[in-house]
């Protein structure tokens, strides 16, 4: 059978889901594979396999020495004639374990040694409490790792603690931050189960075990939970956070995720997707037979898998003991003899179609290669440049003081959920305008017959809005006049080529900023006076909703809208968080601040994927909760009535400091506060909140209609706006992660401040855990957050 059986990489199925590259791992194997047992197991349809780095003979050598090491303390007593304080002086010398010889290993330089993923002895005790043996594991860590470093792998796995309490896993993370010195280049993997089922536990035995040293403890766990005890679920994640909370999060470290016989709860397979997974590992021992004898997954593996998948660096699987044996590796046939087959095995070979002597294909791999097969299809979510931004961070646009370029228009405008849900805002406004007779502000003394809607779109970057404005007004029947406003003077001159080449002149194009502009000049007054707007539609939405001055800008403008029915479309918008764990945007902004010592005070827009909720559903309390709220146009306008009685040119004063010293308070009205309790169930840490919106477009007169929305909240979008990609979540990160207990309350502040000139945010998270009925204590909480200095400037 062919290595490629089970696939073919030319069907569409095939292109359109992600890969699976699968690796063998046997537990017993102590040399590395020889060139021919290596080309074997490929050939029986793995893509890479693990090896040992150091045999039996060091193994061996390591435990004799410790052996001797002992003998040697008990010499120093009866030679030296030490006493029993003198004994216990923790001064006394350990062993030192020698280097390594060509008896040690059988991992040398070689051409494929870049595909062997080495795997380091899982017979050492980093957590051991015996001082000796934990650190003679140490010395056989950091000699391994040096010396696969030196034969050029690249990954090396290491097996993780057996153990999770305190005092085991300070020690292995202390150990694994002096590795990754020692190690050079190489990434390290730590190979860790989900949770510690019972069963599932690592079997070889560790020197611990061996010596009779401590590492009891692990047993305890073990013999206690087979007994019945609650497993704690969330001690193996508390091990690796602590680990990579040492090595401070560092792009060198991993995961390889041991998936376990029973699928646990949702929260645990998501804490562990946030994480930098590089292998799943599936031990045979998880897989059941099917009705024909075949091994299979359950469900809930399939879709556990299915999900990690989805990451744009996806982890590679690990198959463990499931074959090719030892044995029928020790008689795999040599290179030449694969090179120079016999007759009768040629023969064979041709009919069989497959490569001479190439061993059966592995009924596991060809398991998983079906589930490959089967996994869903990418979604128009899932287009190779939208996996791309994947947590991506970009600084937020800044449309009001930034021209924006022609492709960035035209990346807004590959969207049409956006553009769609505009259309049907303005055409349901329209029907509404004619079922309820509401006036036109076309009607003027001079017009008394008038009969058009005002329309402006102000913010009209390259005219996807003016052209869907003029469509609703056809379905419907609306006759308008319209007017389209733009501030770009790059945009502008390409609204007005539309205008000539597609909409024959019918819209009125003014360059302006929104702020400025006179108003409406009635088409058909005699004197071409100004009007009022009947409808004004804008989009200059932020990913927090009002992050880009939408605010702002509309409050430049409102006073050219009908009162009182007159309206904006949008109507409304809402700013919403959830607090999240996202430690691969932690450590990427870790590395930005050394050169952007603002790194942590910016919201960033990105695509939000590897990430995972802390907070839980509960009555009253969301996962995602909504800050605060506008809505258009505003009622009463200090700004507006100051211009009214003193003139637009007179700047508008007051006697008192604002909100903000020394401003005016002009913009005060835009102003937010909120605080919100999140509720965390189960212990874990946070990075930062994500922050979505949610629009309003149009609030139907008629009761009880859904009004027409947009929103990029997850647990909305697919209802309100499915398929929507114009805008990606924002993040406001934590400088320092925060660590919370378990039944913890998560109390999130955030301002969005501002000036005469400017708009930003503040924010900060306070954890309160429970600690009785009635009783709450505060265990930690962020520093306050600023993003003043990166301000989005509007005066
Ligand atoms: C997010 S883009 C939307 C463009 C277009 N309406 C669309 O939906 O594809 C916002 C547009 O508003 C413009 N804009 C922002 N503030 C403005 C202001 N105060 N006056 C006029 N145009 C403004 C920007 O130049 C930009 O073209």
């Amino acid at each position: 059978m062919s290595s490629n059986r089970g696939f073919n990489p030319d069907a569409e199925s095939f292109e359109q889901r992600p890969p699976f590259y699968i690796g063998q791992h046997d537990s017993q194997r102590h040399e590395s594979p020889t060139d021919s047992q290596y080309g074997q197991i490929l050939d029986s349809g793995f893509n890479f396999v693990t090896t040992p780095i150091t045999n039996e003979h060091f193994h061996q050598r390591v435990i004799a020495l410790y052996k001797s090491h002992i003998q040697e303390r008990e010499h120093w007593v009866t030679e030296r004639g030490l006493t029993d304080a003198q004994k216990a002086n923790p001064s006394l010398p350990l062993p030192t374990v020698p280097t390594l010889t060509d008896d040690d290993t059988s991992l040398f330089p070689s051409s494929y040694v870049g595909s062997l993923i080495a795997y380091a002895s899982p017979w050492i005790d980093l957590c051991s409490e015996d001082p000796i043996i934990s650190d003679i594991s140490r010395q056989v860590l950091n000699l391994e790792l040096a010396y696969a470093n030196f034969c050029g792998s690249r990954t090396i796995i290491i097996p993780g603690p057996r153990q999770d309490d305190g005092n085991a896993v300070a020690k292995y993370a202390r150990a694994i931050q002096e590795a990754q010195e020692v190690g050079g280049r190489v990434n390290l993997v730590i190979h860790l189960p989900m949770y510690r089922e019972p069963g599932l536990e690592e079997e070889v035995e560790t020197l611990s075990d061996l010596l009779g040293g401590a590492g009891e403890g692990s047993k305890e766990v073990v013999k206690a939970d087979a007994k019945g005890t609650e497993i704690d679920l969330f001690s193996t994640w508390d091990s690796w956070h602590t680990i990579r909370t040492v090595c401070k999060y560092s792009g060198r470290l991993f995961v390889a995720l041991r998936i376990p016989k029973r699928v646990p709860e949702k929260d645990l397979q998501e804490r562990w997707f946030s994480e930098p997974l590089h292998y799943l590992t599936l031990d045979k021992k998880i897989f059941s037979l099917n009705k024909a004898g075949h091994p299979s997954l359950t469900r809930h593996h399939q879709d556990l898998i299915n999900r990690y998948m989805r990451l744009k660096n996806h982890p590679w699987l690990i198959l463990i003991n499931v074959g090719p044996s030892a044995e029928s590796l020790a008689e795999a046939p040599s290179k030449m003899e694969v090179d120079y087959p016999s007759l009768s095995e040629a023969t064979k070979a041709v009919k069989e179609n497959r490569k001479p002597y190439a061993p059966p294909y592995n009924e596991f791999v060809d398991y998983m290669k079906y589930l490959e097969r089967h996994q869903p299809p990418y979604s128009a979510m899932e287009t190779p440049s939208l996996v791309s931004f994947q947590d991506w961070l970009q600084s937020p646009l800044q449309p009001l003081s930034d021209n924006l370029e022609s492709a960035t228009y035209e990346v807004f405008e590959g969207d049409p959920v956006k553009y769609d849900q505009y259309e049907k805002a303005v055409a349901e406004a329209m029907l509404e305008w004619k079922k309820y007779n509401r006036p036109v502000s076309s009607v003027t003394p001079e017009t008394p017959d008038g009969k058009d809607l005002i329309v402006a779109v102000a913010g009209a970057g390259r005219g996807p809005l003016v052209a869907r404005v003029l469509r609703a007004a056809a379905s419907t029947n609306t006759p308008i006049q319209l007017w389209a406003l733009e501030k770009n003077q790059n945009a502008y001159v390409y609204l007005l080529r539309r205008n000539k080449r597609e909409w024959n002149n019918s819209v009125t194009v003014i360059k302006t900023d929104m702020r400025e502009w006179e108003g409406p000049r009635l088409a058909g007054h005699p004197n071409n006076a100004i009007t009022k707007l009947d409808i004004l539609v804008t989009e200059l939405l932020g990913s927090f909703g009002d992050n880009e001055l939408s605010p702002e800008c509309l409050d430049g403008i409102q006073r050219h809208i009908a009162r009182p029915h007159g309206i904006s479309i949008p109507y409304s918008y809402t700013a919403h968080l959830s607090p999240i764990a996202h430690p691969r945007i932690f450590a990427d902004l870790s590395n930005r601040v050394i050169s952007d010592p603002n790194a942590f005070d910016i919201p960033w827009v990105t695509r939000l994927f590897q990430l995972s909720y802390v907070a839980q559903k509960v009555p009253k309390h969301g996962r995602f909760q909504q800050a605060w709220e506008f809505i258009h146009p505003v009622e009463v306008s200090r700004a507006d009535d100051f211009a009214a009685a003193n003139g637009r040119a007179r700047k508008y004063v007051t006697h008192g400091s604002g909100s903000m010293y020394g401003s005016s308070g002009i913009n005060e009205h835009n102003a937010r506060h909120c605080h919100l309790t999140f509720v965390c169930p189960t212990r874990g840490v946070i990075h930062g909140l994500a922050g979505y919106f949610e629009s309003v477009l149009y609030k139907h007169q008629e009761e009880g209609k859904t009004p027409v929305e947009i929103s990029i909240l997850p647990d909305q979008i697919d209802r309100k706006s499915k398929d929507m990609i114009s805008w990606f979540p924002i993040f406001f990160p934590l400088r320092q992660p925060l660590y919370f207990p378990q039944d913890t309350e998560l109390e999130v502040s955030m301002w969005r401040q501002t000036d005469d000139t400017r708009v930003w945010y503040e924010w900060m998270v306070e954890v309160y855990a429970w600690v009785g009925p009635k009783t709450r204590i505060k265990v930690g909480a962020s520093e306050m957050h600023s993003s003043r200095k990166v301000a989005c400037i509007f005066g």
